[in-house]
């Protein structure tokens, strides 16, 4: 699969780029962000860490906002954040929203027209995307934990719940803890999905993922800003999340930060310590 280098700069001695490419799941150009620590020069395989950003983002926000490539320098990890959706497939009703289609693609795989050819985020992430960068980058290959933040954070829920063992770790800022029950889900999942009574959503929720999980031992790390405007809203609901976690005895550890919002401003305070949580699972 041929990359094009669209943006390379040096920072805390590894290399931030920006590649894309032609991608087959989502049948459109892709972007995605690579941090490559300094540790990569020395013909290391790495470990590596996926992030999936929340509604309105491309690659940009995470590379330009969240402070991470300080500590993952520190700590020799390769930082991998793919786009939030397809883009530029010009499909009828993709921009009219900022919480549907365009930058709002849910990290699922829509099965309703006119999205199911394209808006396949989820196959694009777990598959194409580990695939690519396996191939490209120096990756101890398995070695590969998820984190993401809002509709990212349940995008990295849902990939780690719906691949046992294929994530060494998950974690989780502010996420959309039961899309089924929110209304930024409903939305997305009545779209992408259909209605509630196909059946289909349970399959695409982490609260309700977690009730049947079978795999690998995994742990939950939720984290969450208590002045966060959405958490106000309902629509992120970790308590339920954390509520199914207690009834199935799910392991999961929910960080409250006090004077926290939603914003990049709280992810970049808390980015080092989830990235030194990834690199103790990627290292046992
Ligand atoms: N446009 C919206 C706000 C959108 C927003 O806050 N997006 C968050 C993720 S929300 C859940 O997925 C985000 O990460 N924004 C990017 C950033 O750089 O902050 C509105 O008007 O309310």
């Amino acid at each position: 699969m041929a990359l094009t280098e669209v943006s390379c700069n040096k920072i805390f001695g590894g290399l931030q780029k920006v590649f894309s490419h032609k991608s087959k799941e989502v049948g459109c150009t892709m972007k995605f962000g690579v941090f490559v620590p300094p540790q990569a020069e020395e013909n290391k395989k790495l470990p590596v860490i996926y992030w999936l950003s929340g509604l309105t983002c491309s690659e940009a926000n995470f590379i330009e906002k969240s402070g991470a490539q300080r500590y993952a320098a520190e700590h020799g990890v390769i930082i991998v954040n793919p786009d939030t959706s397809p883009r530029g497939l010009n499909i009828p009703g993709d921009s009219e929203s900022w919480d549907f289609g365009v930058g709002a693609g849910f990290y699922i795989n829509a099965t309703q027209s006119p999205w199911k050819d394209n808006y396949r985020m989820f196959s694009y992430i777990t598959k194409e995307l580990i695939e690519i960068v396996n191939s490209n980058f120096p990756v101890a290959e398995g070695k590969q934990s998820i984190m993401g933040h809002s509709m990212g954070g349940h995008g990295a829920l849902v990939c780690a719940l719906k691949n046992p063992g294929l994530y060494k770790s998950v974690s989780a800022f502010a996420p959309i803890s039961n899309p089924m029950e929110c209304p930024w889900g409903i939305k997305a999942f009545t779209g992408y999905l259909g209605p509630k009574e196909t059946g289909a959503w349970s399959e695409w929720d982490a609260t309700e993922l977690v009730k049947k999980y079978s795999g690998p031992a995994l742990e939950l790390l939720i984290d969450q800003g208590l002045e966060d405007n959405f958490l106000k809203q309902n629509q992120l609901l970790p308590e339920n999340l954390m509520e199914a976690c207690k009834n199935v005895s799910f392991p999961a550890i929910l960080k409250k930060r006090e004077g926290y919002d939603h914003s990049y401003y709280y992810v970049a305070s808390f980015i080092g310590e989830h990235i030194e949580y990834h690199m103790k699972n990627l290292t046992k």
